[in-house]
């Protein structure tokens, strides 16, 4: 008996449950053990003709690509908050729905920021590599020392769900929590922070800098040379968003040079091949754009992800639209 199901294609696999669900509900090809790449995700659409598609960041489907997918699909789903790998102007003209996964990732990305600035001011990476080196002898009272973060000057760049959440955590870390937003948030989502109009004014003030905006044509490159010099000596810089943000070339000089004392990186401009000479710095600690990557986390994700797709194939709205 042919399989009546909703044909959905996986670019990669889920968790256990999500799995599950999904095996129950629809009916899906073999799915590969690592994320397709969009010539055989573009290869897989065309032969098996699904309705909806789950994917999720480092598969770019550009304009080109979009025009290519088949009619039969009715929405693309993206396990992830972020959407820059996906054209949705394209998508939309095409009238296939797109839907992420906000909300659910903001508490395990909030978690790795601060991950990360413990990680960098404490000098974790260096830590480790002594360790597997062979730590051999006691260190001197003031070999190898870290920063203290408690107390701290935090600017964060972008106080959205995410941004907020940081300075939610920063404040359990007595930090002095600074913000540059578009707009400035009604006081009780400030929560005592200092709002900034632009993040020029903030970077003076900042010993952290924390990014947490998308990626967007507008913030492509934003932390350049220029603004990087306007944080104080020996600041430490994290970014848990998008590798766009920054200006790459000016990042390594500013870690070279001293300008930043150390940066904790999640995400990179070119995934998952990260400029080699990020690996020459000691004091960079770098994760491989694991923000949301705790089994609580990418089940809750994935569980939303499949959520929408039976929604708009049930001919209902989507729960967590993209707009254009
Ligand atoms: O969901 C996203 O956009 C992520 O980058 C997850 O870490």
């Amino acid at each position: 008996m042919s399989d009546t199901r909703p044909r959905v294609l996986l670019t990669q696999r889920q968790t256990t449950p999500v799995m599950q669900r999904i095996e129950q509900s629809f009916n899906i090809p073999t799915v590969p053990d690592q994320q397709m790449t969009t010539r055989e995700l573009l290869d897989a659409a065309r032969v098996f003709q699904p309705q909806a598609i789950l994917t999720a960041t480092g598969l770019p489907l550009r304009g080109n690509d979009v025009l290519l997918l088949p009619d039969s699909v009715k929405v693309v789903a993206t396990v992830s908050v972020g959407t820059d790998h996906l054209d949705i102007p394209a998508l939309h003209a095409r009238g296939i729905v797109v839907t992420n996964t906000p909300d659910v990732l903001t508490e395990c990305n909030a978690d790795m920021a601060i991950l990360l600035m413990l990680a960098a001011a404490r000098r974790a990476s260096e830590y480790g590599a002594l360790m597997r080196r062979g730590w051999g002898r006691s260190l001197a009272m003031d070999e190898l020392l870290g920063t203290r973060i408690s107390g701290k000057r935090l600017g964060i760049v972008g106080m959205g769900r995410i941004g907020r959440a940081v300075a939610k955590r920063a404040r359990g870390f007595d930090m002095q929590v600074m913000y540059s937003n578009r707009r400035r948030l009604p006081s009780d989502q400030e929560a005592g922070a200092t709002y900034f109009s632009t993040v020029t004014d903030m970077l003076p003030h900042c010993d952290i800098l924390s990014l947490h905006l998308p990626a967007s044509p507008e913030t492509d490159g934003m932390i350049n040379a220029d603004l990087l010099s306007c944080l104080p000596r020996g600041a430490i810089f994290i970014n848990a968003a998008r590798g766009a943000l920054v200006d790459e070339d000016a990042l390594i000089d500013a870690l070279r040079s001293g300008q930043l004392a150390a940066a904790g990186l999640d995400v990179y401009r070119n995934e998952p091949n990260p400029d080699p000479r990020f690996l020459e710095l000691p004091n960079v600690f770098l994760t491989p754009h694991v923000g949301s990557a705790t089994v609580e986390t990418r089940t809750d994700m994935g569980m939303m992800a499949v959520d929408n797709v039976e929604a708009v194939l049930a001919g209902r709205d989507a729960l967590t639209p993209v707009r254009a």
